[in-house]
């Protein structure tokens, strides 16, 4: 029997997720979304026909009795949702990363991954690395680990560092580091871009040790990601230039097939890559 999945966030990459169940890519079934907008719940049903329909959810704790509960909603949904999954043997996949960055929560839903049969799952999203990062921090001797993320302005619109230090981004009219800090700061501070950071720090070397800069640059188009790392075994730099969803430019396409794919993998008898 394929895996039931219940979905917390019913936007970008929720729909990505559902579609991919909807034509095939993905064996799972969809058994309930949440979202707080019901339109965009009716909107991922109306992808399905009416047997496989997924059910609309009127509280979170609906999806809890899903095999899956996958959070593609916002960090409070993180907190809304891993730990009650997890501790009751659900798996739980999050997409916002960055809640972890808040070390009680982490501390929290760790726990109660390990303390359950529930397997918590944080895809590699919108960065290319992780592998390499997650490999290499295995020697014990990363010593660096570093992200430059460049987005269009608009893609940074309404982030809580830039309201509070009133950045007016439609006056940037050249590349500029509008972020310089730590992982920690970093997902407090632009809690919708970048989750990557708290994933890669989470791979690596911890929240407090990895390196995020935070660029506007009025030319770009797309979501672009460096990381480097270094230690033992060398340096690792990648580099991702990112399509932006269309429905949310804050979001990169590459972030919801990730998850697809992570996903995939759950169900694969043949595993390639680390
Ligand atoms: N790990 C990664 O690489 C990436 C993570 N993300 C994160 O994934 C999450 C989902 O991204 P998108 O689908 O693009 O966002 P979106 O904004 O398109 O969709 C989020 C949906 O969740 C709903 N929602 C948000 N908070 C809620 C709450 N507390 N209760 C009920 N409904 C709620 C909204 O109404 C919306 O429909 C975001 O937190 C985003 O920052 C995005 C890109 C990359
Ligand atoms: O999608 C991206 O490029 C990255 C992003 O928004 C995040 O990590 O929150």
């Amino acid at each position: 029997m394929s895996r039931s999945i219940g979905i917390f966030g019913g936007g970008t990459i929720a729909t990505e997720i559902a579609r991919a169940i909807s034509d095939g890519t993905l064996s799972a079934e969809l058994a309930a979304v949440y979202d707080r907008h019901p339109e965009n719940v009716n909107r991922i049903q109306a992808l399905f026909d009416q047997e496989s329909a997924p059910d609309e959810a009127d509280d979170p704790s609906a999806l809890l009795e899903a095999d899956l509960v996958l959070e593609a909603a916002g960090q409070t949904a993180v907190e809304q949702i891993a730990v009650d999954a997890l501790s009751g043997g659900r798996d739980c996949m999050i997409l916002s990363v960055g809640a972890l960055a808040d070390a009680a929560l982490r501390k929290g839903v760790f726990e109660a991954a390990r303390a359950s049969e529930g397997r918590l799952y944080a895809p590699s999203g919108a960065i290319a690395g992780l592998d390499a990062v997650k490999t290499a921090a295995l020697t014990g001797d990363l010593e660096s680990v570093a992200l430059t993320t460049t987005k269009p302005p608009a893609g940074l619109e309404g982030a809580p560092y830039v309201v509070d230090n009133e950045i007016d981004l439609a006056d940037i009219d050249e590349p500029t580091v509008i972020f310089d800090g730590p992982a920690t700061e970093a997902a407090a501070a632009f809690p919708s871009n970048i989750n990557v950071a708290v994933a890669l720090s989470l791979a690596g070397i911890g929240p407090d040790e990895t390196a995020v800069r935070i660029v506007a640059d009025p030319e770009e188009e797309n979501n672009v990601h460096e990381i480097t790392a270094e230690g033992g075994m060398g340096r690792i730099e990648t580099t991702v230039r990112n399509v932006p969803s269309p429905t949310n430019p804050k979001t990169s396409y590459l972030a919801a097939i990730s998850a697809i794919e992570t996903l995939r993998g759950l169900e694969t008898s043949i595993d390639i890559g680390t």
